[in-house]
């Protein structure tokens, strides 16, 4: 299902440069530079308070009052920080938004159908072609027996059903850009699964561009073309969801790889990483990871500009070791159970 598209040298979709964002004065994000190819898919991937949803609200400029931004986020060519209300308003009605609780986003008093309906009207105006279009795009969503489904209220769905209602209602407008902020952690493992196979394949042909935030590297690398792996308020790998998943480089993502439930051994618990997750606002100007680094040195309390090799790009002062494959003894792929 992995395959990077488009060219790297084509300017992206979405650009994000160097974006710093602080709240209260507190950095959140600090310099965070990532870019999205037309139809494409970025999987932004990092434990609890990495940035990930952050950077998600940075692309629609939904921040809190409080927050001061700076660097660049451009999508189409076109400046979001710089937009006017009117500008923003439109930039955002054009981009597509799902989140993690599907109830959060409809009104618990009207029908699925009234939402659905209002979603397919702006695009057409005609009522009747309008209901087909949102019959239709059920179907498709392979949700059995629409039209009496759009009757039904939000209560009466299960969550996983009610996702793809949501899922399906966005993607109808067929939109530039969809934002996935873990929208399938409600639901359980296997409807996970199907939920977001049928993302990816409505998506894929709608021509759309999804990022898609989530705390699970296995789900992003098994749905997404490329992968960032975020922490403290930085991106410490990004490349190829492929190459992320068989080749990790950075610690920190050959520890998220280690850390994850062993399916095949059928190992119930959930490993975790040594130590808590640093805040970006705790971190200084070194490697975020570093406190909890097996192979950490004295040089690692300034974090490296990122390194590329293809279209990979890693910020450790290891690199080159990890790529010898000298460090495997201390950054084990799996950890072997106790
Ligand atoms: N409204 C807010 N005011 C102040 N700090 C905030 C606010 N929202 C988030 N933060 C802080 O910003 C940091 C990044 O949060 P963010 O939600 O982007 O993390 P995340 O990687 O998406 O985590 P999660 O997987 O838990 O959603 C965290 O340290 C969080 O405490």
């Amino acid at each position: 299902m992995n395959a990077v598209h488009g060219s790297s040298v084509a300017p992206g979709l979405l650009e994000i440069d160097d974006l710093h964002v602080a709240i209260g004065g507190v950095p959140i994000l600090r310099g965070v530079s990532l870019q999205v190819e037309n139809g494409t898919s970025l999987g932004i991937v990092g434990e609890s308070g990495s940035g990930k949803s952050m950077t998600l609200r940075a692309v629609t400029r939904l921040l809190p009052k409080n927050a001061t931004v700076s660097g660049r986020v451009t999508v189409s060519g076109r400046d979001v920080l710089a937009m006017d209300a009117a500008a923003l308003r439109r930039y955002r009605r054009s981009v597509g938004m799902v989140f993690q609780d599907p109830r959060s986003a409809v009104n618990p008093i009207h029908p699925v159908g009234s939402f659905l309906l209002e979603r397919a009207k702006d695009s057409n105006a005609d009522l009747r072609a309008a209901r087909e279009r949102a019959v239709a795009t059920l179907r498709r969503m392979r949700i059995s027996d629409p039209e009496a489904r759009m009757a039904q209220y939000p209560f009466e769905l299960s969550g996983g059903l009610l996702q793809r209602v949501m899922i399906a209602s966005v993607l109808m407008e067929r939109p530039a850009l969809l934002l996935a902020d873990e929208p399938t952690t409600a639901l359980d493992v296997t409807t996970q699964a199907d939920v977001l196979a049928l993302t990816d394949e409505l998506r894929r042909e709608s021509g759309t561009a999804m990022i898609f935030v989530s705390h699970d590297l296995d789900l992003a690398t098994a749905i997404c073309d490329r992968i960032a792996v975020m922490y403290g308020g930085q991106v410490l790998e990004e490349g190829p969801a492929a190459e992320i998943a068989s080749t990790p480089k950075h610690p920190y993502t050959r520890a998220l790889l280690a850390s994850r439930p062993d399916l095949d051994r059928r190992l119930p618990e959930i490993r975790v990483i040594d130590g808590a997750p640093r805040a970006a606002s705790d971190a200084g100007p070194g490697c975020p990871f570093a406190s909890r680094c097996p192979v950490a040195l004295d040089r690692c309390a300034q974090l490296p500009p990122p390194a590329t090799a293809g279209d990979h790009s890693v910020r450790c002062h290891r690199i080159a070791e990890v790529d010898a494959g000298i460090l495997d003894a201390e950054l084990p792929l799996r950890v072997v159970a106790s």
